[in-house]
C-alpha cells in the first residue's frame, strides 16, 4: 500500500520546551488512526505537523513522498483536508458554498470564482455522503453543531484529498449528531476506499468501527502505535491517561471505564 504520511523522528520545541519528542508514524492509503492522549499531550500539534501547519524543530514528515520544508507547504496542504471545529466562518453562506470553498481553500468563496458542472456535482455527492441532502441550502448560522461538521468534512474533501485529519470532530455533538457523524465516517470509508484518516479524540467511544490503527501519546512521546486491537486495550490506554482502565468493544465500537478491584 502507498504511503501517504511519514514522519520520521519528529521533534517539536515550542518557547524553548519539547511539545513533541521522537515521534515517527506512517500512514498508509485506506488506513484510519485514531490519536490518543490526555490533554497537552501534543495530539493538536502532530495533526498540524502532519497537515503542514507547523513544521518540525528536527525531524522529517513527507506527504506523498514530498517533504516538508523543501516544496511549497500550499502544494503538500492541496492533498491534505484538515476539519477544524474552529473554521472561522461568520457570514450566511450556503452549506454547499462552503463547500465548495474547500476548492478554493479560503473561507468565503473567492470574487469572480465559479465552480465547473464537474465540482458543483462532486459538492452534490459529497453532501448527500455526509448525510446533508437535504439541509445543502441551509445557512450556516441556522445549522447545529452537528451539521456544521459534517458540511466542513464535505468541504475538506472536495480537493480529493489523499488524507483527511479531523481534530475532535465530535465536540460538543448530542448523542444523535455523534452517531451521524460516526456513520458518516463509515460511509465515508467505503465510498473512498484509499483515502486515509487520522482522528483525534478524548473519547473512545466517538472513534468509528472503521478504525483500523491507534496511537497514544503521552507527553509529547509515543507511548504505543499500530493496529487499533493491539494499542486499544485497558493496559495501554491505562497508561497513556494514568489511570486503571477497563476496555471493551462491541460491534466495532469501543467503550472504556476505571477498572473495578477484584
Ligand atoms: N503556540 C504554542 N506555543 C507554546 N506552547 C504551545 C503552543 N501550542 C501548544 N502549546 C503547548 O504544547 C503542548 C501540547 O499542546 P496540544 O494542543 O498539541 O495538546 P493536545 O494533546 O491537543 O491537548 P488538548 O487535549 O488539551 O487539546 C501543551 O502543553 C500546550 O500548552
Amino acid at each position: 500500500m502507498t504511503d501517504v504520511l511519514r514522519a520520521e523522528d519528529v521533534h517539536v520545541v515550542r518557547d524553548g520546551r519539547p511539545i513533541l519528542q521522537e515521534v515517527s508514524l506512517t500512514v498508509r492509503a485506506g488506513e484510519h488512526w485514531a490519536l490518543l492522549g490526555a490533554n497537552g499531550a501534543g495530539k493538536s500539534t502532530l495533526l498540524s505537523l502532519l497537515g503542514a501547519r507547523v513544521h518540525p524543530s528536527r525531524g522529517s514528515v513527507e506527504v506523498l513522498g514530498r517533504r516538508l520544508g523543501l516544496v511549497d507547504v500550499r502544494e503538500l496542504r492541496s492533498y491534505v483536508g484538515h476539519v477544524d471545529p474552529r473554521h472561522p466562518l461568520a457570514e450566511p453562506l450556503r452549506v454547499r458554498d462552503v463547500v465548495l470553498t474547500g476548492l478554493t481553500n479560503s473561507v468565503v468563496p473567492l470574487p469572480r470564482w465559479r465552480p465547473t458542472a464537474e465540482q458543483e456535482e462532486r459538492a452534490e455527492r459529497l453532501i448527500a455522503t455526509l448525510g446533508l441532502a437535504e439541509r445543502r441550502e441551509s445557512r450556516w448560522p441556522t445549522l447545529s453543531q452537528g451539521q456544521r461538521g459534517r458540511t466542513l468534512i464535505a468541504r475538506a474533501l472536495m480537493p480529493e484529498p489523499r488524507l483527511l485529519l479531523l481534530d475532535e470532530p465530535a465536540t460538543g455533538l448530542d448523542l444523535p449528531g455523534r452517531e451521524q457523524l460516526i456513520a458518516a465516517l463509515d460511509e465515508l470509508r467505503l465510498a473512498h476506499p484509499t483515502l486515509a484518516t487520522v482522528l483525534v479524540t478524548h473519547h473512545l467511544e466517538e472513534l468509528p468501527p472503521g478504525t483500523t490503527h491507534a496511537l497514544l501519546l503521552r507527553d509529547g512521546r509515543v507511548l504505543a502505535q499500530g493496529p487499533a486491537a493491539g494499542v486499544l486495550t485497558g493496559d495501554q490506554v491505562g497508561k497513556c491517561f494514568d489511570l486503571p482502565l477497563s476496555l471493551t468493544r462491541h460491534d466495532g465500537r469501543w467503550s472504556v471505564r476505571i477498572a473495578r478491584r477484584t
